[in-house]
């Protein structure tokens, strides 16, 4: 039989409401037949950042006006052109267990950057001073991949040591922050920002599609004016057909309707595979079990090391992604412990109990 996936990346189209974004494709092309006939603004259509603009202000709390927003084909691109504009030999600080796929492009540019551990409120402060940093890299809603929430304690810390000096940014990569159990929805890092020092970061890539490559970023004012003139001749990459009929798809309720009907989809399967791995694995499973975001970390108590568990993984057709991918330099890891990034979004229901089963023969 096929191949069962734990994976935190791929996420289940088949709950995606297409006959409904077809619609919106359909109204999207007979609306705006001219701006198709033209490149779209090097931010994007006016239309649709003022759409993203209303949502995020209502989901998230983030603060602004069309005019800071710039939209990107994905948030790799935004993160290179938000570097470009910084001056060379800036410090950039980034969370360790962290996103090796920023790790990686910001090593390429000429930049100075720091794996900066987390403590058990999130980044480490210490550590941000200690290396100089000039820009921060947080995910505060779900740290990825640990997924804590960062308190509003550290959040206070953060921007007060990015207000201390001229030319200190936070970006705040509000990645997965759309997916909360249980809890209530924690406003942005920026929501709290009183000195226009936090960039903003989205995406659509877990709530729409991944394959769309739709994402944005919030510029504090000061800054915009910056981009324009770095980016004057830019053609925007995104499809526009695509970017308006996200708009519709937004502004018709869908796109809301459809977040609500994957947060209920997603608590039900985390609940389940939680419950499938206690009861197989008992005292040998540590779950990190925060009701949040589209995955979660295990640890295993054992004697295998993590090359022999990925390989013996491959073997069983289980797709399953280990800690290693995530840390940005080589590290102790505990004795007899496997930790895992154990992901849900992509597993249904029926396949919970096969994948868990699969995943108990990988360790014994
Ligand atoms: C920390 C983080 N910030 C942003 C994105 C969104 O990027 P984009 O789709 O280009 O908008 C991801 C997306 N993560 C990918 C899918 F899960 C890859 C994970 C992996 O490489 O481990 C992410 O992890």
């Amino acid at each position: 039989d096929g191949w069962l996936s734990l994976s935190h990346m791929a996420s289940d189209t088949s709950l995606f409401p297409f006959k409904e974004w077809l619609k919106c494709q359909e109204k999207a092309i007979k609306s705006y037949k001219r701006e198709l006939s033209e490149m779209s603004y090097s931010q994007g259509p006016y239309v649709v950042r003022e759409t993203i603009c209303r949502m995020i202000a209502l989901t998230r709390g983030v603060k602004c006006e069309p005019e800071q927003i710039i939209i990107g084909a994905g948030t790799q691109l935004l993160v290179g052109q938000l570097m470009e504009m910084n001056s060379k030999g800036t410090v950039v600080a980034i969370e360790n267990p962290g996103y090796v796929r920023f790790y990686q492009l910001l090593k390429k540019m000429n930049l100075t950057v720091h794996p900066v551990s987390l403590d058990d409120q999130g980044i480490n402060m210490t550590e941000i001073e200690s290396v100089k940093a000039d820009v921060v890299f947080v995910t505060p809603s779900h740290q990825f991949p640990t997924g804590k929430i960062m308190p509003i304690s550290r959040r206070i810390e953060l921007l007060n040591w990015a207000a201390q000096r001229e030319n200190r940014y936070i970006v705040e990569d509000d990645y997965d922050s759309e997916f909360k159990y249980g809890t209530d929805n924690i406003p942005s890092l920026q929501s709290l920002d009183r000195n226009q020092r936090v960039i903003y970061m989205g995406t659509f890539s877990k709530t729409v599609l991944p394959g769309l490559r739709i994402s944005y970023m919030v510029l504090p004012p000061e800054l915009v004016g910056e981009y324009r003139e770095h980016y004057s001749n830019f053609i925007q990459y995104s499809n526009s057909l695509m970017l308006f009929t996200l708009q519709f798809f937004i502004e018709s309720g869908e796109y809301a309707r459809h977040v609500k009907r994957m947060n209920h989809q997603y608590d039900t399967r985390r609940k389940l595979l939680i419950a499938e791995l206690q009861q197989r694995f008992r005292e040998e499973i540590d779950i990190e079990d925060v009701s949040a975001g589209l995955h979660f970390l295990a640890h295993f108590h054992t004697g295998k090391g993590y090359q022999e568990i990925e390989e013996s993984a491959l073997r069983s057709k289980l797709e399953i992604y280990s800690m290693r991918r995530f840390m940005l330099k080589k590290s102790v890891n505990y004795e007899n412990r496997i930790s895992l990034v154990l992901g849900f979004a992509n597993l249904r229901e029926e396949n919970v109990a096969g994948a868990v089963e699969r995943l108990y023969d990988v360790f014994h």
